[in-house]
C-alpha cells in the first residue's frame, strides 16, 4: 500500500511540473525592488539577475537590507514595489495555489542560525518541508529521505535521533542546511551561513557549500559578511549599498571598480587578508572533523 502511494507520489510529481528550472538561464529576476518600512526607505530601484546555476555572494553593511531583499524573493515580505520573478514566475500574482506550491518547492532557505525547531530531532526538521508539501509520504520513506539527507551534509548517522540543543554550531548549520535541502530545491538561499562557526569549521562548510552546488547543480543566493566565504565559494558577488544593487560581477570585477566602499571591502587589512587565504589555500579539505 505504501509502495503505491510512493509511486502515485512520484508520478504526480513527475506530471506536475509547471515550473522547469532548467529552462531558465536566469533563476531571479528583480527589478525596481521598493521596500520602505514607515519611513526608512531599504530598497528603492533595486535590479538584480542572479544567473541559474551560480553562487552569488550578497554583501553589504549591517542593515542594508540583504535579509529583507532574501525575504522579498521567498515571499515573506511583500515589497512597496517593483517586480520579483523566480524562474519565470512572480511569486505574488500567482493565482492558483498549486502553481505557488510548485515554485516554492523549488527552493530552499537556510536561515541565520539555522532556525531548527528546537523541540523536534535533527530527523525530524527536514521532515518538516516533506510533511507539508508531501502529507501523504508514509513515515518509511520519510525516516529514508531524512537519513540519506544527514549523510550528504557530512553529519553521522546518529545524529538524526539527536535534539538542537545536542548539536555543536557547526552540527546546527549542517543540519539546518539538510532542511533546506530536504525537497531537493534547484535553488538555495543561505543566510549568513558560516555566522558564529570558527575559521576551520567555517572553512569546511564553505567547502560542503561548493561541493554540493557543483554536485546538484544548484543555484545559490548566498548572504554573508564572511569574506573568506566570498573567496571559497562565489562565482560572482552582488554589493548592497544606497538601497540598491550598486554592482554585481566576480571579485577581480568588483575591485577594478573605484566605488569606496568596495575598495574598503575587498582591500582592507581583512579582504587582504581573505584574498592571500584564498591564493594557499585554494581548496579546503572536506570531512575530517564532521562535528566542527
Ligand atoms: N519587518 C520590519 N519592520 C521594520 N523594519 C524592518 C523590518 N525588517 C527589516 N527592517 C529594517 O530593514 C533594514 C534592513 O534590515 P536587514 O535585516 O535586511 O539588514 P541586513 O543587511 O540583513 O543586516 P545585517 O547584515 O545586520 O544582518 C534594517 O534597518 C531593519 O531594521
Amino acid at each position: 500500500m505504501a509502495g503505491k502511494q510512493n509511486s502515485e507520489i512520484r508520478e504526480e510529481l513527475a506530471a506536475a511540473d509547471a515550473v522547469r528550472p532548467e529552462a531558465f538561464d536566469r533563476a531571479i529576476c528583480i527589478r525596481g525592488l521598493r521596500n520602505q518600512f514607515g519611513d526608512a526607505v531599504v530598497h528603492d530601484g533595486l535590479d538584480l539577475d542572479v544567473r541559474s546555476g551560480e553562487i552569488l555572494g550578497v554583501v553589504g553593511g549591517s542593515g542594508t537590507g540583504k535579509s529583507v531583499l532574501m525575504r522579498s524573493i521567498i515571499g515573506l515580505q511583500t515589497p512597496t514595489a517593483g517586480e520579483i520573478e523566480v524562474y519565470g514566475k512572480t511569486l505574488d500574482t500567482i493565482a492558483d495555489e498549486e502553481e505557488s506550491r510548485d515554485l516554492r518547492r523549488r527552493w530552499g532557505v537556510m536561515f541565520q542560525g539555522g532556525a531548527l525547531f528546537s523541540t523536534l530531532s535533527v530527523a525530524e526538521n527536514i521532515q518538516v518541508p516533506l510533511r507539508e508539501f508531501y502529507p501523504r509520504l508514509d513515515a518509511k520513506l520519510l525516516d529514508e529521505i531524512a537519513a540519506y539527507k544527514v549523510q550528504m551534509v557530512g553529519l553521522p548517522p546518529d545524529a538524526g535521533p539527536k535534539y538542537p540543543a545536542e548539536l555543536s554550531g557547526g552540527m546546527v548549520k549542517r543540519a539546518g542546511l539538510a532542511r533546506a535541502l530536504a525537497l531537493d530545491p534547484a535553488l538555495l538561499f543561505l543566510d549568513e551561513p558560516t555566522a558564529g562557526l570558527d575559521p576551520i569549521g567555517a572553512a569546511k562548510f564553505d567547502a560542503l557549500i561548493r561541493e554540493l552546488a557543483d554536485t546538484m547543480g544548484l543555484t545559490v543566493f548566498l548572504i554573508t559578511h564572511d569574506l573568506d566565504t566570498l573567496y571559497a565559494t562565489c562565482d560572482r558577488v552582488a554589493v548592497l549599498a544606497e538601497k540598491r544593487v550598486i554592482a554585481v560581477g566576480t571579485i577581480p570585477e568588483l575591485l577594478a571598480t573605484q566605488h569606496p566602499w568596495i575598495q574598503d571591502y575587498f582591500n582592507g587589512p581583512r579582504g587582504r587578508a581573505a584574498a592571500s587565504g584564498n591564493q594557499s589555500a585554494k581548496s579546503p579539505v572536506l570531512g575530517g572533523d564532521r562535528n566542527s
